[in-house]
């Protein structure tokens, strides 16, 4: 490590530093991030923008007295390294490292667990408001991104803070890019106010001429901060945020310290709610992520001369095969579209978006709005594809629930990243979607044992005149090694039967099934394998025809056990009166899983091959 990271101590010792000194220090903690993430991989696109800003905050404001929260936090790198973590970087992202997320049980000055989008605002105002009832003095500050600035929790939250007239800061840093290109209205308003002279500028071009009138130029300039409301709109021309009971400053550059520093001490003082816009740029001071900014957003370890990323394969994902698959069935029936919440490349519509620029719909960071919206085009007669997150997803249940499945309307969810994805951690495992959606009338619930079949499914669910479900992991997808030309037809599929047990296992999860099979087989254990496909509506016959064979069922899935597929296969048990069957349920336990890699997560929690050959040898022989 240079000399200011080594010998300082954050961010008590910026209180000290010169402006110059700052400045030096930028590009330091540059040099670092990019050094640290380009080993663990991780968002360094968005980091590299906020180096300026967040210095500026640790200087101006006393952290953890006064509170920082940001909005979604993958910038929040910066603010860690200021705060006492630059040490902990190796261990980034990694089982038992530092989160890429700001934590509370991490460090006092992370004041507001986040990951998902748009909740900074709410988060800020409701530690503002116990203040207040405290009879408290602090500042509390959300600093939130254009693209955050896209979710209607942001806005709901803008419309209760400005009315509220409590004292808080909302820093709005507008890089112009959500993952991608930002989308929407709020955006061009934004361009609007980018274009209109600086606050700053104008403040010094004031400054100046008042100070030219002899006798009465320093008295006036006194009084600026008086007149600034009477000229506030000749600057900026209606900022929205004024509307909403907001004191608007800016644009600032978000990348001049002094600037910063300057308007960050001034509105520290105010006793109302401020917004103000700094504009920065994504992946600033690293030509490759200045120049791809998206690629940069969330990236593996990379080559930090070239930029490459280190360990490519050949393999499509699940997310290509969707894309893919899309593009066909678009061709072959004009009625398919496309719905993304801000995620169009992540989810593998990008070559869709090319192909069927009309077809393809970016709601933005809006996962209920990007539902209901999708319900309207199906109950007008298109056939809405909404690929999403399943961590996401989970802001959309109400909408999925009444404006979707209420009405029966044939919208096909196509659910990415579900199960365990590693090393994002907590906030973004998709592990609880089998639950939140298993209970919903009339949803068909799908998930493919291989990419082939997530293909197929695709095509079935089209062919649907009801809602339905698809949830796939994220990665490279598995290829079964042989053809089993099951149909898609509402059965399960048997891949193999054994006489001992038979594993029902869903989704990714038959491929480490597979192997576990494998594994008892080395053990004496003769097992089958049964591909789930339906979750909703079960194959009850199936399952019931299993139990009768083999008298002992194992169920697999990359979900929690609560409300998932084993909870199901127990119930049908129980109904028909199979009290003597034997059922181990394995998968997720009933509590918010941590980060680390896919591979340590599933070995951690006894859901890698060897581990569930051995619980089911334990349970077996009654150990378990
Ligand atoms: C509810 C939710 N949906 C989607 C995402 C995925 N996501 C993470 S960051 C991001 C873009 C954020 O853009 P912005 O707030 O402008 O921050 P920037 O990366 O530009 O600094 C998106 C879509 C998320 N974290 N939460
Ligand atoms: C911060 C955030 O929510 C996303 O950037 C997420 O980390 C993307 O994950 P993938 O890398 O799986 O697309
Ligand atoms: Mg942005």
């Amino acid at each position: 490590m240079k000399k200011l990271l080594n010998d300082y101590h954050f961010p008590e010792d910026l209180k000290s530093m010169s402006e110059r000194e700052l400045e030096l220090l930028t590009y330091e903690i540059r040099d670092f991030l990019i050094e640290k993430v380009s080993k663990t991989g991780g968002h360094l696109a968005s980091n590299l923008g906020v180096v300026e800003l967040s210095i500026a905050l640790h200087k101006v404001f006393n952290s953890p007295k006064d509170k920082i929260i940001w909005d979604v936090g993958h910038q929040s790198y910066v603010h860690k390294i200021l705060t006492g973590r630059a040490a902990c970087f190796d261990g980034l992202r990694c089982l038992n490292g530092i989160s890429g997320f700001p934590k509370r049980d991490e460090s006092v000055h992370d004041m507001f667990d986040t990951g998902h989008s748009s909740t900074s605002i709410s988060a800020a105002m409701g530690y503002a408001t116990a203040r207040d009832l405290s009879g408290d003095d602090y500042s509390v500050i959300s600093v939130i991104g254009d693209g955050a600035l896209t979710g209607g929790m942001a806005y709901e939250a803008l419309n209760n803070a400005g009315a509220s007239k409590s004292k808080m800061i909302v820093i709005l840093n507008d890089n112009e890019m959500s993952i991608s290109k930002n989308i929407g209205g709020m955006s061009h308003h934004l361009a609007k106010l980018r274009a209109s002279q600086t606050y700053l500028d104008f403040k010094k071009q004031l400054k100046r001429a008042l100070k030219g009138i002899p006798g009465v130029g320093e008295g006036l300039y006194n009084g600026f901060e008086h007149i600034r409301d009477s000229v506030k709109y000749a600057i900026v021309q209606g900022a929205i945020f004024e509307e909403l009971g907001f004191k608007y400053f800016g644009p600032v550059d978000g990348h001049n310290i002094h600037d910063l520093l300057e308007v960050l001490s001034y509105t520290s003082l105010m006793e109302e709610p401020v917004l103000i816009h700094v504009i920065t740029k994504k992946g600033k001071g690293y030509r490759n992520a200045e120049t791809n900014p998206g690629k940069f957003h969330g990236i593996s370890a990379f080559d930090p001369t070239t930029g490459n990323v280190l360990s490519s394969s050949d393999n499509l994902s699940y997310s290509t095969i969707f894309g893919n698959k899309m593009i066909q069935l678009a061709h072959d029936n004009p009625k398919v579209v496309a719905v993304s919440a801000a995620m169009i490349e992540a989810t593998g519509l990008g070559k869709f978006a090319q192909k069927f620029p009309k077809r393809i719909f970016d709601a933005g960071i809006a996962e209920a709005h990007a539902v209901t919206f999708a319900a309207g085009l199906a109950a007008n007669g298109y056939q809405p594809v909404v690929a999403i997150y399943s961590t996401f997803l989970q802001r959309a249940y109400d909408q999925i629930v009444i404006d979707v499945c209420m009405q029966n309307l044939p919208v096909v969810f196509t659910i990415d990243r579900a199960g365990n994805v590693g090393s994002d951690g907590e906030t973004h495992h998709g592990i609880f979607d089998l639950s939140y959606l298993n209970h919903i009338p009339n949803l068909t619930i799908l998930a493919p044992k291989d990419g082939k079949e997530l293909a197929a499914m695709l095509e079935y669910a089209l062919s649907l005149k009801s809602p339905c479900a698809i949830r796939y992991p994220k990665g490279e997808a598995f290829d079964y090694p042989s053809e089993t030309g099951h149909p898609i037809d509402g059965t399960c599929e048997s891949l193999f039967t054994g006489e001992d047990v038979e594993i029902f296992a869903v989704g990714k999860m038959v491929s480490i099934g597979l192997e576990a099979s494998k594994k008892l087989k080395s053990r004496g254990i003769d097992s089958g394998l049964t591909n789930v496909r339906f979750i909703k509506p079960v194959d009850r016959n199936g399952i019931i025809a299993s139990a009768k064979r083999t008298g002992c069922l194992i169920t697999l899935e990359d979900n929690v056990l609560d409300g998932g597929f084993g909870r199901t296969v127990s119930a049908i048990l129980q109904e028909e009166g199979f009290t003597d069957v034997k059922l181990l349920s394995l998968g997720w336990p009933d509590k918010f899983i941590e980060q680390g890699s896919t591979e340590e997560l599933f070995e951690l929690y006894g859901l890698d091959s060897e581990s569930i050959a051995e619980r089911v040898c334990d349970f077996l022989e009654g150990k378990a």
